[in-house]
């Protein structure tokens, strides 16, 4: 692991100096690349999707392993999209002069070595490391066990295009060792990696949080909820509402928890919980719900709970001081919506609500890197520093002070 990461790390002066338009081609080059070795690409994802069939993986998890060539087209198109974006390194910041006479500059640079922990979905794979890439960092990409198969060959297919093209392909980098002991050395190695994104469930945030001695940008589960005011528009609201919980459930940021203000509650439960049953939706409420329609008692447990299926909590709320209450006590700060026509509620609640995303009148799936413009993600983050909400390009930079002279020294 020593000389793998040493390796890395030597590598990061020659991929932050290197010029936007050789990136760029590179980039181009790797998404040509995806789309040519499709074949190997699909023959190896057979395999972890044989695999994940035998060991019974849920549908979910099936869905998210699984590459056709369709997707495996996504994943080019997603790379030439981060190919024709902004250069995010090298921006001037801001810049001043100072009594001294010194010129200051604060420009964005690459942070060096970005280590992402993910889960079984190969798309990540080539996300990531073209992230990473535009962004002037090198990455350790280390994916979950299911899809080894799928990521070996995504990244084979990336560091040969680099290698064709005269480049050291260790800029872009598999972690060696894919086991649990692996990641556990990986997150203590701050002298060689300089930041762990890690991507995923509960179990693994806690590990990494816990252990690691490298900087930490969590991408932790989303409970999400959507408080429906007493001055929502309903017919809009239960649109939205549709698409939050059931577009696609098993995602970070699908609703969990509806919240509606009671004067409307009579109104609204019964007509959404008619409309989440008929697609498939198994909805639980509070007691207040239950005067409402006929559904099982949502417990703390519930409102606690992840479900990454179509299961979804109604609770009523007095105002929207019990919505935000709410949201405080079982969110994780990550994506949260107010569905209202009244513009100071609004306001109010995007600056109450501490999370990374806060929507008006929009569904919460729309926290995601591609939907942001940002040509794909490496996740969202549910850290409040350095970066919070989909990591783009920009996101995978800090920044160094440049400061000019003309032979100044201190009084
Ligand atoms: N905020 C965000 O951007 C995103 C969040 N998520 C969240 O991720 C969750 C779904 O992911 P899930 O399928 O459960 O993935 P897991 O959390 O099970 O696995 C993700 C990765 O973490 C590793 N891992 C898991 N536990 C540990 C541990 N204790 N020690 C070391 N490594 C570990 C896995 O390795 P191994 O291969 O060994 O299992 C895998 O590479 C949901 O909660 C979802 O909301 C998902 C996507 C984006
Ligand atoms: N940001 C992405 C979701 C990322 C995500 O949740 O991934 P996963 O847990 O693997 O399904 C999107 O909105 O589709």
């Amino acid at each position: 692991m020593d000389a793998f990461l040493q390796k890395a790390k030597s590598l990061t002066s020659f991929l932050a100096t290197m010029e936007p338009q050789q990136k760029n081609t590179l980039l181009l080059a790797m998404a040509d690349a995806l789309e040519a070795h499709q074949e190997a690409i699909l023959e190896a994802n057979a395999k972890d999707m044989d695999k994940g069939v035998k060991n019974t993986l849920s549908a979910a998890l099936l869905d998210r392993l699984k590459l056709t060539p369709k997707r495996i087209r996504g994943m080019a198109q997603a790379v030439r999209e981060i190919a024709a974006l902004k250069e995010p390194v090298g921006r001037v910041l801001e810049g001043w002069v100072v009594p001294s006479g010194l010129r200051i500059e604060k420009v964005s640079i690459p942070i060096g070595v970005v280590a992402i922990i993910y889960e079984s979905r190969p798309n990540v794979t080539s996300d990531t490391a073209a992230l990473c890439f535009k962004s002037g960092n090198i990455c350790v990409l280390k994916g979950g066990k299911e899809a080894t198969h799928s990521n070996h060959a995504i990244a084979k297919v990336l560091q040969d295009t680099l290698a064709f093209n005269g480049v050291d392909p260790a800029c872009i980098s598999l972690l060696p060792d894919e086991t649990r002991e692996g990641v556990a050395t990986l997150i203590r190695q701050d002298a060689y990696v300089d930041l762990i994104i890690p991507r995923g469930g509960e179990g693994l945030i806690r590990f990494v949080s816990q252990n690691a001695t490298v900087p930490v940008v969590k991408h932790d589960k989303g409970v999400c909820h959507t408080y429906v005011d007493k001055e929502a528009n309903l017919d809009q609201a239960m649109e939205i509402v549709l698409n939050a919980k059931c577009q696609r459930p098993s995602a970070c940021n699908a609703l969990e928890t509806l919240l509606v203000h009671e004067a409307i509650a009579s109104d609204f439960v019964p007509r959404i919980a008619a409309a989440l049953t008929q697609v498939g939706a198994k909805v639980k409420g509070c007691a207040t719900t239950q005067q409402f329609i006929h559904v099982d008692l949502a417990t703390p447990e519930d409102f606690h709970t992840e479900h990454l299926s179509n299961a979804l909590s109604i609770k009523v709320v007095a105002d929207i001081q019990e919505a935000l209450h709410h949201i405080t006590t079982y969110g994780s700060s990550h994506s949260e919506a107010i569905l209202t026509e009244n513009y100071t509620t609004a306001e109010w609640f995007l600056n109450a609500v501490d999370a990374s995303c806060v929507y008006v009148n929009a569904s919460t799936r729309f926290t995601d890197g591609g939907e942001f413009g940002f040509g794909a993600e490496v996740g969202i983050s549910t850290n409040k520093l350095h970066a919070r909400g989909p990591m783009g390009i920009n996101e995978l930079t800090t920044y160094k002070y440049k400061v000019y002279g003309k032979g100044n020294v201190r009084a």
